[in-house]
């Protein structure tokens, strides 16, 4: 009999005591940190204690990871450095293995249709565009798309943003913005989903539903998730806090 556990790896069940891996698929994708220091926060950051910063950081695939930290702290810094949209830092970010900068324009832009999605915290609503289509420009630039245009509505339904989708970009609301992109992020497929205090502009009934929504998007793609935020909260049953 054969097995796949949470990880990726498969293992042979026979009739003997032996129980042995036998066949490996690629594992989720690995991301880890290296003593890593924003240039630009380097003396602040090394006045105090951080479980991230300047630390050697290992994101466990598949977990519900939260970091939380006072405004300020670099939480944003953090998000872009492993987006890779900056990397003005010291020490270094692993993804399988590697650094950020070792990959090719092509290999970070396949990644981030295949393996990361993300949430940020200003939020990039196209304004010229309504919100459907802020939520279908990305459904439409998948090579094959995950998500079929029923399941956006589901989504839309279950966030109480139906009555906006045809309403422009530009005359959201904050709490309808962070909606979308929350929608915007779920419909690719990801191993890891970055959020930047993904809840900030929402009411608690709205940030559970978003949050119930993530949570099985995440199980159902056997997805983590990185998101960081102000305060505690029992949003999620979270694997694993750090301190930023
Ligand atoms: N490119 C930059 N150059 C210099 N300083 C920067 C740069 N970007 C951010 N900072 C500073 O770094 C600190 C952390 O900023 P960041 O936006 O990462 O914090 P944050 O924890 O996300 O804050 P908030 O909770 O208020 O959103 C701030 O003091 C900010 O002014």
């Amino acid at each position: 009999m054969v097995f796949q556990n949470g990880h990726g790896f498969f293992f042979a069940i026979t009739n003997q005591t032996a129980t042995l891996p036998c066949i490996r698929i690629p594992t989720y994708m690995q991301i880890q940190l290296e003593n890593l220091v924003p240039v630009p926060l380097k003396d602040k950051i090394l006045q105090r204690s951080s479980d991230i910063w300047n630390r050697q950081v290992t994101f466990t695939p598949g977990h519900f990871i939260k970091i939380k930290a006072p405004s300020g702290t670099g939480k944003t810094t953090l998000v872009h450095y492993l987006y890779h949209i900056r990397n003005d830092y010291t020490g270094a970010i692993l993804v399988n293995g590697k650094p950020w900068p070792s990959y090719s324009k092509n290999n970070i832009a396949d990644i981030r249709q295949k393996q990361v999605s993300v949430v940020f915290q200003d939020l990039r609503i196209f304004e010229q565009l309504s919100a459907q289509e802020n939520i279908e420009l990305k459904r439409i630039m998948m090579p094959q798309p995950s998500c079929t245009a029923e399941k956006i509505q589901e989504m839309a339904a279950r966030l109480n943003v139906t009555h906006v989708l045809a309403q422009s970009g530009r005359t959201l609301s904050y709490g309808e913005r962070q909606r979308i992109a929350i929608i915007r992020a779920l419909v690719q497929p990801f191993e890891w989903l970055i959020m930047d205090e993904p809840f900030s502009h929402l009411d608690e009934d709205n940030a559970q539903r978003a949050a119930s929504l993530i949570a099985e998007e995440c199980k159902a793609r056997k997805a983590g998730f990185i998101l960081t935020d102000l305060d505690h909260d029992n949003r999620f049953e979270y694997d694993t806090l750090y301190n930023l």
